[in-house]
């Protein structure tokens, strides 16, 4: 059963911003389905015409067989939504957070208490549930929004880039739970800048590109899909031209002191292209040949890499491709 469908949704803000460009697509019960894309593809404007805060210019959403603009409050008392921005109040505690939005739930109070507790040693956060928010890390804020969004049991969740900012451990920690959650029967809808993140989480990924679904398959299917695998050397940025002149200037690319190579299908191919490589005065030390990866796949399909971001404990987020080097949409 599908437990989300939208057909052709779009969106187009009055300044004629086009964040959402006539996209179709399901989600399945107990799926994890994840949107990835770059900065302004159009995620965050998706989830909100998926959880009802802002209404689609055209097109339509069911959520739980549920009309998102006939049946606005149904589905709003029927999912869970943790958004990047989470509305947390500073000056109060994570325990009276999660007692307010009890009350908004109209939760019976035994059952109230119950789930708190569940909840709050679910997500390690019971030492600090009397304290302040404004006294609690990123990851902590992040861990408590999920517990908002949890508090009432939904069925479906929508995480909008819920590891953004989040150091390493509550990453995992947070990866943890989606998969628990799953387990349980629960189906979520994730958005997410990073591609380690889709490949590992989602059961399917949609790629969006400039608001329209560039394609949606599994992380297998998709990785298969994009056909040989890839070979990858140490190399100075002066390797790339003779590289290009040998194997084409679509399947190579140079970026932090590496060179990347995509292989034709067929296990054949790589001595001789090794021996032109060689012959072409480029060093052959270090040489590794691996299977495609999310981030390869995302290239050919939307003609570059995800940017660097930088996170909140100062390291450097995912690996990134920000060169041109894809064929346009449609190779997958
Ligand atoms: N209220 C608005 N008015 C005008 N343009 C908007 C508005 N909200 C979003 N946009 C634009 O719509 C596009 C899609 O934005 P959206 O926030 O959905 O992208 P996103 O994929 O979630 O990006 P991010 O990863 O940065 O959150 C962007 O170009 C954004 O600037």
């Amino acid at each position: 059963m599908s437990i989300i469908e939208a057909q052709g949704l779009h969106k187009a803000f009055d300044d004629g911003t086009v964040a959402v460009d006539r996209v179709d697509f399901e989600v399945a019960e107990g799926e994890v389905f994840g949107f990835l894309g770059r900065n302004g593809a159009g995620k965050t404007t998706t989830v909100r015409i998926l959880t009802t805060l802002t209404r689609a210019t055209s097109g339509q959403a069911r959520v739980l067989g549920l009309d998102v603009v006939k049946h606005r409050s149904e589905v709003r008392d029927r999912i869970g939504l943790s958004l990047q921005q989470a509305a947390l109040d500073p000056l109060m505690t994570g325990r009276e957070h999660l007692q307010l939005i009890a009350s908004l739930r109209r939760m019976r109070p035994a059952r109230r208490t119950e789930r708190m507790e569940e909840l709050l040693t679910g997500f390690g956060l019971t030492e600090v549930a009397d304290r302040l928010v404004a006294t609690y890390t990123v990851g902590m804020r992040r861990r408590l929004d999920a517990t908002l969004a949890l508090l009432h049991g939904p069925q479906l969740l929508f995480l909008d880039e819920p590891t953004t900012g989040l150091d390493p451990q509550s990453r995992r920690a947070l990866w943890s739970f989606v998969r628990t959650y799953r387990q349980s029967g629960g189906t979520v809808f994730l958005t997410t800048q990073y591609l380690d993140e889709a490949d590992e989480l989602c059961d399917r990924i949609a790629i969006l590109d400039k608001g329209a679904v560039a394609v949606i398959d599994t992380p297998q299917d998709l990785k298969k899909g994009i056909g040989g695998k890839v070979l990858t050397l140490p190399a100075t940025p002066e390797a790339r031209e003779p590289a290009a002149s040998v194997v084409g200037e679509t399947a190579c690319r140079f970026t932090d002191g590496v060179l990347q190579i995509d292989l034709p299908a067929g296990d054949d191919v790589l001595p001789s292209l090794l021996k032109r490589l060689h012959d072409s005065g480029i060093p052959l030390t270090g040489v590794t040949v691996t299977d495609p990866t999310i981030e390869e796949v995302f290239i050919r399909l939307t003609g570059e890499g995800l940017e660097r971001r930088t996170q909140s404990d100062g390291s450097v987020a995912a690996a990134a491709l920000a060169r041109t080097v894809g064929t346009g949409r449609g190779g997958v």
